[in-house]
C-alpha cells in the first residue's frame, strides 16, 4: 500500500456521503464473538486496517471466520487456540492495535485466562491499562506483569466472582473488557462510573441479546447478573460518529454543500451542538445531516462574552477523537477558541503542521491550544506533512482540502487505520486527491 496522499487544495466539495461502521464500537464487538462457541454475524463492518486486523487475529487464534462481503461477517470461536494467544506472533500481531486489549475479557470469562500483550493504537500520550486490570483483579482474577515483554498475564483459579467496584476513571475499552468478563462471571458485578458511550451500549445490548443479563445500559451505573453461558446472535454496527464530525468538519472548511446520510443522528450526543458553536450550520433531516456551503462562520463566545473553550469529556461530554478536527476547522472561522485536550498529552503537537500552512495558534502547553480563526483572510498554504496519529491526520488532510496549492501527506497509515477508502469516497465528493 502506498503511503501518502497528494492533495490539490481549494476545490469546493459537493455531494452525498454515507459514514462507515463504527470503528471503536466493531473493536469491541468483534472482540465479543469470543464469547460463545455459537455463530455470531456482524454486520456494517468498517473495511479498515485496525478492525481487519483483529478479525485476522481472532483467525489466527482458531476463530472461524467467513466474511460474506466487505462489510457483513460470521464468526464462531468454537475451537479457540489458546496457545497461539501466549506466542510472539501473537504478541507482535496484536500489538499493532489497540482494540485487541479487549479480547482478554472474553477470553477471562471463559477459559480462565489471557493474555494482554503492550496494545498499539495512536500515539498520543500515555494510555495506561491499569482499569482493565485493577477490574479484572476484583472479580477474582491474578495478574502478572512481564515488563522486560511488557504483557500482562491474567489467570482465574476458581473462576471469577461477581463484585462491586467503582472504576477509578470510565475508561471506554476499560469499561468494555469488565463487562465482557463479568457477564459470565458467579453472581452479580456493579460497576460504577462505568464508561457510557453508545458503543458500548451497544455492546451492552449486544450482549443482552446473546443471553447476557446487563441493566443499567446508558447510565454509569452496570448491573451484571452473570450467566453460564452465552449464545449466538446478529448484530448491526452504528454509523461512525467520529466520521460524521470530521465530515462536518470538512465541509465547513472546504465551503462545501454535502449531505451526511443515515448518520444515525440520536447516537451523536453533543457532537452536533460542538460545531453549531463554531458558526458551522447544520440541518438535521431525518436521520441524514446536511450542511449548506457557508462562506464563512463565526465562533460563538460564552454568554459574559468571554473566549469559548472546547474541551474533551467521557460520554455525554464531547469525545476527545474530535477536538483535532474542531482545532483545524477553527482556524478559518471567524473569532477565537481555546481547544483544551484534557485526557492526552500528545495529542496537540500536531497544530506545528497547521502553523507552518499558514494558521494562527498558540499552543499554550501539551494540553491547550488558543485558535485565532483567520476569517478566510487569507487561505492555508499546501505544504509536505507527515500524519502523526489517525484523527490529526485526517485534520490535516482537511486544511490540505481547504489550502492553497499542492499538500503531501505521508503516514497516511495512520489515516487508513479508521478512515474507508477515504480517497474514493473524497474523490467522489470532488476532492482532488490521490494515493502516491
Ligand atoms: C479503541 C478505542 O475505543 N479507542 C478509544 C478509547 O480508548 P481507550 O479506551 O484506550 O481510552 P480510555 O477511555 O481508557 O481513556 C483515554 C485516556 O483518557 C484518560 N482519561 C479517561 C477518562 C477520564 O475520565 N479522564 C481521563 O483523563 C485516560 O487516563 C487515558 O489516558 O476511548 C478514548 C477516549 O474516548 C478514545 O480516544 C479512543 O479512540
Ligand atoms: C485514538 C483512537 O484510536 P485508538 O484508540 O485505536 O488508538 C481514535 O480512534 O481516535
Amino acid at each position: 500500500m502506498s503511503s501518502a496522499f497528494e492533495v490539490r487544495g481549494g476545490n469546493r466539495l459537493k455531494g452525498e456521503i454515507i459514514p462507515q461502521g463504527a470503528k471503536n464500537e466493531a473493536l469491541q464487538i468483534i472482540s465479543a464473538v469470543m464469547l460463545t462457541p455459537e455463530k455470531v454475524t456482524i454486520n456494517n463492518i468498517p473495511d479498515i486496517v485496525d478492525v481487519n486486523l483483529l478479525i485476522e487475529l481472532l483467525g489466527d487464534a482458531g476463530v472461524k471466520i467467513n466474511r460474506i462481503s466487505r462489510d457483513v461477517c460470521e464468526f464462531q470461536a468454537d475451537a479457540v487456540d489458546l496457545k497461539y494467544l501466549e506466542s510472539p506472533e501473537f504478541k507482535k500481531k496484536s500489538g499493532k492495535l489497540r482494540g485487541s486489549v479487549m479480547i482478554a475479557g472474553p477470553l477471562l470469562a471463559r477459559f480462565g485466562r489471557a493474555f494482554i500483550p503492550k496494545p498499539g493504537g495512536d500515539k498520543i500520550g500515555r494510555r495506561r491499562l491499569d482499569t482493565h486490570i485493577i477490574g479484572f483483579e476484583k472479580l477474582g482474577a491474578r495478574f502478572v506483569y512481564d515488563a522486560d515483554d511488557n504483557y500482562f498475564r491474567l489467570e482465574t483459579a476458581g473462576g471469577l466472582k461477581g463484585t462491586y467496584m467503582l472504576l477509578d476513571e470510565p475508561s471506554v475499552t476499560g469499561t468494555a473488557n469488565i463487562v465482557m468478563a463479568a457477564v459470565l462471571a458467579e453472581g452479580t458485578t456493579t460497576i460504577y462510573n462505568a464508561a457510557c458511550e453508545p458503543y458500548l451500549q451497544q455492546l451492552c445490548k449486544m450482549l443482552n441479546r446473546m443471553g447476557a443479563r446487563i441493566g443499567g445500559v446508558g447510565s454509569n451505573l452496570l448491573t451484571i447478573e452473570g450467566v453460564k453461558e452465552l449464545g449466538g446472535c446478529e448484530h448491526t454496527m452504528l454509523p461512525d460518529m467520529i466520521e460524521i464530525g470530521s465530515f462536518i468538519g470538512l465541509a465547513a472548511m472546504t465551503q462545501s454543500e454535502i449531505t451526511i446520510k443515515n448518520a444515525g443522528v440520536d447516537n451523536l450526543g453533543i457532537i452536533p451542538e460542538k460545531f453549531r458553536q463554531l458558526g458551522i450550520q447544520m440541518e438535521i433531516r431525518g436521520n441524514d445531516i446536511y450542511i449548506p456551503s457557508q462562506d464563512s462562520y463565526e465562533i460563538q463566545t460564552f454568554l459574559d462574552g468571554s473566549i469559548l473553550t472546547i474541551s474533551d469529556h467521557p460520554w455525554p461530554g464531547f469525545t476527545p477523537d474530535l477536538l483535532s478536527i474542531v482545532l483545524v476547522v477553527a482556524t478559518q472561522a471567524k473569532g477565537s477558541v481555546m481547544i483544551h485536550q484534557k485526557m492526552f498529552e500528545s495529542r496537540l503537537f500536531f497544530v506545528d503542521k497547521l502553523i507552518d500552512m499558514g494558521a494562527q495558534i498558540v499552543l499554550c502547553d501539551p494540553h491547550r491550544a488558543v485558535v485565532i480563526g483567520l476569517g478566510r483572510q487569507h487561505a492555508l498554504r499546501g505544504i509536505t506533512m507527515s500524519s502523526p496519529d489517525i484523527r490529526a491526520g485526517v485534520s490535516l488532510l482537511i486544511a490540505a482540502l481547504s489550502a492553497e496549492g499542492k499538500s503531501t501527506i505521508q503516514n497516511i497509515d495512520q489515516i487508513d487505520r479508521g478512515y474507508q477508502y477515504i480517497d474514493e469516497r473524497l474523490r467522489k465528493l470532488g476532492a482532488d486527491i490521490k494515493r502516491i
